[in-house]
C-alpha cells in the first residue's frame, strides 16, 4: 500500500489524457454546480460514449482549467490510518497507465473480459476504469465468494483475465486448469506470487499516454452477475448506455450531486450498486468518491466515518441502517451528513421513520436491479411515502402488469414491468450473456419483467410486495412477504424474520414466519411469543396475513450481499432440500 499513499512524490505524474477531446455534447453542460454538470434531454442517445472520456476525463480538464474546487476525486482510507487521495488529474494518468498494461503487457483487446475480484482497494477503481478505456468488458466479483463460486463465474464469463488478491490467487490457481480462456492473471499485493504479473509494479512502469479506445454507446462494457436469491447468479451483460444514464437530467435530479459532495457508497464492489454509486452517480458530478476499506461491517466503525469525515451522502444496503439503529449510540447527528440512500432489499418504514428521528436525516429508497440499475426512487425534494419505492426515474416507464403486459389500473397488484418497447430505454441491460431463452423469457408484450411484484398509487408511487416466487397464494389471498415482515418488525421481540409459504392439509398453503428473536426475548417461552406474534400480525396488519406458523431460529440464510433467500426456506418446507 506504501506506493499508493506515496504515489504523488514517488511519480512526478503528470497527466496525459490523449485521448480527451472536447466531445459533441460538451455543449450540453450547464451550470448546475458552478463547475458545470453533463445535461441531455432524458432520450438523447449518443452513438459514441465512453464513461472514462467523455465523463471522467472532462473533470479531469475542469480540474486543470481551475473550474471544480480541491476536492479529490477519489478519497480511500483505512483502520490502519492510510488515506490516499487521488485529484481527476492522478486518477486519469493512473487509469490510462491501466489501460496499458492491460492492452500491452496482457494484450487484452477491445471486447475481452476481465473478472475482477478485489475488496474495496484504490485499485478496484483503477481497473475498472482502465478497462472502460480500453473497451476490456469488466465482470466485478465479490471476494466473499468461495472457490466454487469463483470457477462458476470463471467458466460461465469466459473469462481472458483476472485480478485479485493474494488470498485468493491459490484458489484461482487450483481451478485455473479448468478453465480454458484464462491467459492473464494479475495479482494486486505487497507480496509475488508465482505465475501471477504484478500489477502495482506494472502500473508505476507503465506509459501514462493512452488513447482511449472509440466505444459505440451499444458496445458491452460490464456484465454482473446477480446476487443468486433465487437460484444460480445470472450473468447480466450492460453496453456504454448503463453509465450514459447518469448523465441524463432525470438522474441527476436523483441525489442532486454536487462537485463539492463527497459521496460514500458502503456496498461491496461485486455488485452493481458499487458501480452506480462509487463511481458512476458521483463522478458525473464530479463529486468524490469516499471509500472505507471497510473489511468487515461494523456498525461502530460506520458510524465513527460519518463524524470524522465531511461525508455529505450515502448510499447502503438497508441492513446497514438497521445495524446502526440496533446498536445505542450516543448520538447519530453526523456533522456534514444532509441525505442518506439506500437498496437492495425492503426498508421497513418504521426503519426509516428512526432514522429520521435519531439523525435527523431522510433516508430513501432506491429500486433496482443488476438488469436496470436504479429503476425508482424519490428525487430529493419531492415527497416522501414512507415504504414506498418512490416514482420511476425517466426515461423508465414503470407500469404494473399482468402475465401477458396489460397496463393494470392504480392500486392492483401485478408485475413491475419496464416498457421497451416502441423504445428500449437507455440502461437497461442487454440481455443474459449466452442466454437468449431466459432474455425472450423476461420481455412481456411491451414490456420487460422484473419478476417483482408490486402496485402503484394514484399519485404515481411504487410500493414494493416481494419477488414473485415468494408471493404466498393461501385460501385465495395473495400476500406479500414484506407485508408480514413489516408487521413483525414493529414487535420488539423480532430482529429480523422472513416469510414463506408452506404446505398445509386444508389451506394448500399457509404463511409462515421464520423469526430471529431479539436478545431480551430468546429465553421466552416460545409457544407464548408465537401467540402474542400471531396476535400482533392480526392488530397492525389485514388478518387473513397472519402467520400461521412461526419458528424461532438463530439466523436467516442469506446471499453473499446479505439478502434473505427465501426460497431456500421454502424449499425446505415442502421438503425439496
Ligand atoms: N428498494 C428495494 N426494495 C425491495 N426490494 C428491492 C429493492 N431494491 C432491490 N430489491 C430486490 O433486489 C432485486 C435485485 O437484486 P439483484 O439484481 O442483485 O439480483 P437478485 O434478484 O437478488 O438475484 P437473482 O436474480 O440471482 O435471484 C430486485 O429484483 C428486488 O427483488
Amino acid at each position: 500500500m506504501q506506493w499508493l499513499l506515496r504515489s504523488r512524490a514517488l511519480w512526478g505524474l503528470h497527466t496525459s489524457c490523449r485521448g480527451f477531446r472536447p466531445p459533441p455534447w460538451h455543449l450540453h453542460y450547464q451550470s448546475l454546480s458552478g463547475a458545470g454538470t453533463p445535461r441531455w434531454s432524458d432520450h438523447h442517445n449518443p452513438e459514441e460514449f465512453n464513461f472514462a472520456r467523455d465523463v471522467f476525463d472532462y473533470w479531469t480538464q475542469m480540474e486543470k482549467e481551475g473550474r471544480r474546487g480541491p476536492n479529490p476525486a477519489l478519497w480511500w482510507v483505512n483502520d490502519r490510518g492510510d488515506e490516499v487521495k487521488w485529484s481527476f488529474k492522478e486518477m486519469t494518468d493512473l487509469t490510462c497507465r491501466t489501460a496499458n498494461v492491460l492492452t500491452q503487457t496482457c494484450d487484452l483487446k477491445q471486447g475481452d473480459r476481465l473478472l475482477l475480484i478485489l475488496p474495496r482497494v484504490p485499485e478496484w477503481w483503477l481497473v475498472t476504469l482502465g478497462c472502460i478505456r480500453a473497451g476490456i468488458i469488466v465482470i466485478p466479483g465479490t471476494t466473499q465468494m468461495m472457490a466454487k463460486d469463483i470457477l462458476y463465474r470463471l467458466q460461465v464469463s469466459k473469462a481472458n483475465s483476472i485480478v485479485t488478491t493474494d488470498t485468493l490467487a491459490p484458489e484461482v490457481d487450483s481451478m485455473a486448469s479448468g478453465c480454458p480462456a484464462l491467459k492473464t492473471k494479475l495479482l494486486v499485493s505487497d507480496h509475488g506470487c508465482k505465475g501471477w504479473l504484478d500489477f502495482r509494479s506494472l502500473i508505476k512502469a507503465a506509459s501514462p499516454d493512452h488513447t482511449c479506445v472509440k466505444s459505440q454507446s451499444r458496445d458491452p462494457v460490464v456484465i454482473f452477475f446477480t446476487s443468486g436469491t433465487s437460484g444460480f447468479p445470472k450473468m447480466v451483460k450492460h453496453n456504454h448506455r448503463f453509465a450514459l444514464r447518469s448523465s441524463l437530467p432525470s438522474c441527476r435530479h436523483l441525489m442532486q450531486l454536487k462537485t463539492s459532495d463527497i459521496f460514500w457508497c458502503m456496498s461491496d464492489p461485486g455488485w452493481i450498486m458499487a458501480m452506480i454509486g462509487s463511481m458512476v452517480e458521483p463522478w458525473t458530478a464530479g463529486s468524490t468518491v469516499f471509500v472505507h476499506e471497510l473489511t468487515q461491517f461494523d456498525p461502530k466503525v460506520i458510524v465513527k466515518t460519518m463524524f470524522k469525515y465531511p461525508i455529505t451522502q450515502c448510499l447502503a444496503a438497508p441492513t446497514v441502517f438497521r445495524m446502526i439503529l440496533q446498536q445505542n449510540f450516543a448520538s447519530l447527528r453526523f456533522p456534514t451528513l444532509e441525505y442518506c440512500w439506500c437498496g437492495g432489499e425492503a426498508l421497513l418504514p418504521e426503519e426509516q421513520h428512526k432514522w429520521r428521528q435519531e439523525t435527523g436525516i431522510q433516508l430513501t429508497q432506491i429500486y433496482g436491479q443488476s438488469e436496470t440499475g436504479i429503476t425508482c426512487s424519490t428525487p430529493r425534494g419531492m415527497k416522501v411515502k414512507p415504504g414506498s419505492l418512490g416514482k420511476p426515474i425517466p426515461p423508465f416507464d414503470i407500469q404494473i402488469i399482468d402475465d401477458t403486459g396489460n397496463v393494470l389500473p392504480p392500486n392492483t397488484e401485478g408485475n413491475i414491468g419496464i416498457r421497451i418497447k416502441p423504445t428500449r430505454p437507455i440502461g437497461l441491460f442487454m440481455g443474459y450473456e449466452d442466454d437468449p431463452v431466459k432474455t425472450a423469457k423476461v420481455e412481456c408484450g411491451d414490456f420487460y419483467n422484473t419478476g417483482d411484484r408490486g402496485t402503484i398509487d394514484e399519485e404515481g408511487y411504487l410500493w414494493f410486495l416481494g419477488r414473485s416466487d415468494d408471493v404466498i397464494i393461501t385460501a385465495g389471498y395473495r400476500i406479500g412477504p414484506s407485508e408480514v415482515e413489516n408487521a413483525l418488525a414493529e414487535h420488539p421481540a423480532v430482529a429480523e424474520s422472513a416469510v414463506v409459504s408452506s404446505p398445509d392439509p386444508i389451506r394448500g398453503q399457509v404463511v409462515k414466519a421464520f423469526v430471529v428473536l431479539t436478545p431480551q426475548f430468546v429465553s421466552q417461552d416460545p409457544e407464548q411469543l408465537t401467540k402474542e406474534l400471531q396476535q400482533h400480525v392480526k392488530s397492525v396488519t389485514a388478518p387473513y396475513k397472519y402467520p400461521r406458523k412461526v419458528e424461532f431460529v438463530p439466523k436467516l440464510p442469506k446471499t453473499v450481499t446479505g439478502k434473505i433467500r427465501r426460497n431456500e426456506l421454502r424449499k425446505k418446507e415442502f421438503g425439496q432440500m
